[in-house]
């Protein structure tokens, strides 16, 4: 065979995303500029080194730690595998990376893992901690990922997503990775406003506009001006209301109420919505030029069940903010029947249960005994009376299913030893295989 009279190191630096060659022992034999740039501080500190020990600042190989690692794949299959990981940088700041793993071969023939690196999102572009958006499972990160890419496009995003999964914080997270970033970001409840307030909410009024008005008031496309405007529950405008708000929307241009001045709105429109709007369009209850507007382009947001390997770490985060940072301890079989549960209310509702288990816990210590679901259906929004009215009617069980069951006593030995399947399995007399599967069926999967 012939080979390329070129040298790896150069080769490698010319691509300028981080790049690093690893092992089958996941030791680094070689990483471009970038790579150690972002990750080490100069080669030397980098070659010879584990990959996890670099990136993730882990002990263990990150398939250990539960994420899916183009290294078992290269080195099992010898095909390559694109996945969503969150790195560390030498300043121990996380970001979250798509990685592309390439089976590389070198000059004897043996196997190595060639990583392409893609920074998508620094999670500190949130610095504030109550917009932190915590999860780092496949699904979740995808997420954030479609996020990003949109962020910076002035078109008008629309948000899918079950009540509390986080469509609000995501709208944040839009606004504040945009080049509106600083400008204002206005969030307003289309549900809560009142037919007849619901121009001067959106406008503003003039002084004596109508009967009882004193001042005059600025609408919210005024405040958000030359920013974000977040429409949440988009759904629930009556349709007399989708006509005005179609209206600035196609030409940026209004009238307080009462007033004679046209204004210009310079504004994003985020919306967000947990009805299918085009089949409230195709039931006369959307208007279709408004959908057009408003859905340049749509990301749905997971629901909690949907990833739940994000439970461990939202529950931890959440509840050392409730606590005012002071340390409390979720036991084993607590954190077991919060990954298990399905969470109809999403993300709030798992805060919720927290802020009431806190409550009900013994010297900081949460056990399974705190931790109660029935109490805390309103997490179900009023929003989804459907999901409300499953929930009231649904049959109380006695007892847990043997599926139940099974998935529970799956979850514990995956947090006991720190998401290691092949651990797991042997402990369950099962192929790893056969676990996958059923990680699969009980959506326990990453
Ligand atoms: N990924 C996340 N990490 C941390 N906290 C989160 C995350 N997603 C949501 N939350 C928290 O869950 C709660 C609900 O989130 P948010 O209000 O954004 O949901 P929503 O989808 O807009 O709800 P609704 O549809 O009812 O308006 C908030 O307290 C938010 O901070």
């Amino acid at each position: 065979m012939n080979h390329t009279p070129v040298q790896l190191q150069s080769l490698i630096d010319a691509q300028e995303n981080p790049f690093v060659l690893i092992d089958i022992n996941y030791r680094i034999v070689a990483a471009n500029r970038a790579y150690c740039k972002r990750y080490g501080t100069d080669e030397a500190h980098v070659v010879g080194r584990t990959c996890h020990e670099i990136s993730h600042h882990a002990s263990v190989p990150c398939h250990l730690n539960g994420e899916t690692c183009p290294h078992q794949q290269v080195f099992a299959t010898g095909s390559g595998q694109q996945v969503l990981h969150t790195h560390y940088d030498h300043h121990n700041q996380p970001e979250h990376v798509r990685i592309q793993g390439h089976p590389i071969l070198g000059l004897n023939g043996e196997l190595y893992l060639g990583e392409a690196i893609y920074p998508f999102a620094p999670t500190t572009a949130m610095d504030c901690d109550e917009m932190r958006m915590i999860g780092k499972s496949a699904t979740f990160l995808s997420c954030v990922e479609n996020l990003t890419r949109v962020a910076e496009s002035e078109a008008s995003i629309l948000l899918y997503g079950e009540s509390g999964v986080g469509k609000e914080l995501a709208a944040q997270y839009l606004h504040r990775r945009s080049n509106r970033e600083g400008k204002a970001f206005i969030a307003v409840d289309c549900a809560s406003i009142a037919e007849s307030m619901f121009e001067s909410e959106l406008f503003g009024h003039e002084r004596g506009a109508f009967t009882g008005c004193v001042g005059r008031k600025l609408g919210l496309f005024e405040l958000a001006d030359n920013g974000t405007l977040f429409l949440d529950e988009i759904g629930e405008i009556p349709l007399t209301m989708q006509a005005k708000l179609l209206r600035v929307l196609e030409s940026g241009e209004y009238r307080r109420v009462g007033g004679t001045e046209t204004l210009r709105a310079d504004v994003r429109v985020v919306s967000a919505t947990n009805r299918d709007l085009l089949e409230m369009v195709d039931q006369g209850r959307f208007r279709l030029d408004l959908y057009y507007r408003i859905a340049g382009i749509d990301v749905t947001l997971p629901a909690l069940r949907e990833r739940r390997s994000d439970i461990p770490a939202l529950a931890k985060s959440m509840l050392s903010r409730m606590n005012g940072g002071r340390s409390c301890e979720l036991n084993e079989s607590a954190m077991t029947r919060l990954v298990t549960y399905d969470y109809p209310g999403n993300v709030r509702e798992l805060r919720n249960i927290l802020q009431k288990a806190l409550a009900l816990s013994d010297n900081g210590i949460i056990t399974a005994k705190d931790i109660r679901f029935d109490a805390n259906n309103q997490g179900v929004s009023a929003a989804q009376p459907e999901l409300a009215l499953a929930a009231a009617v649904a049959p109380k069980k006695k007892g847990a299913s043997m599926a139940e069951l099974e998935a529970s006593h799956i979850a514990r030995l995956l947090e006991q030893h720190d998401g290691h399947r092949r651990k797991v399995a042997d402990i369950l007399g099962i192929s790893e295989r056969t676990l996958y599967r059923k990680l699969i069926r009980y959506e326990l999967r990453d």
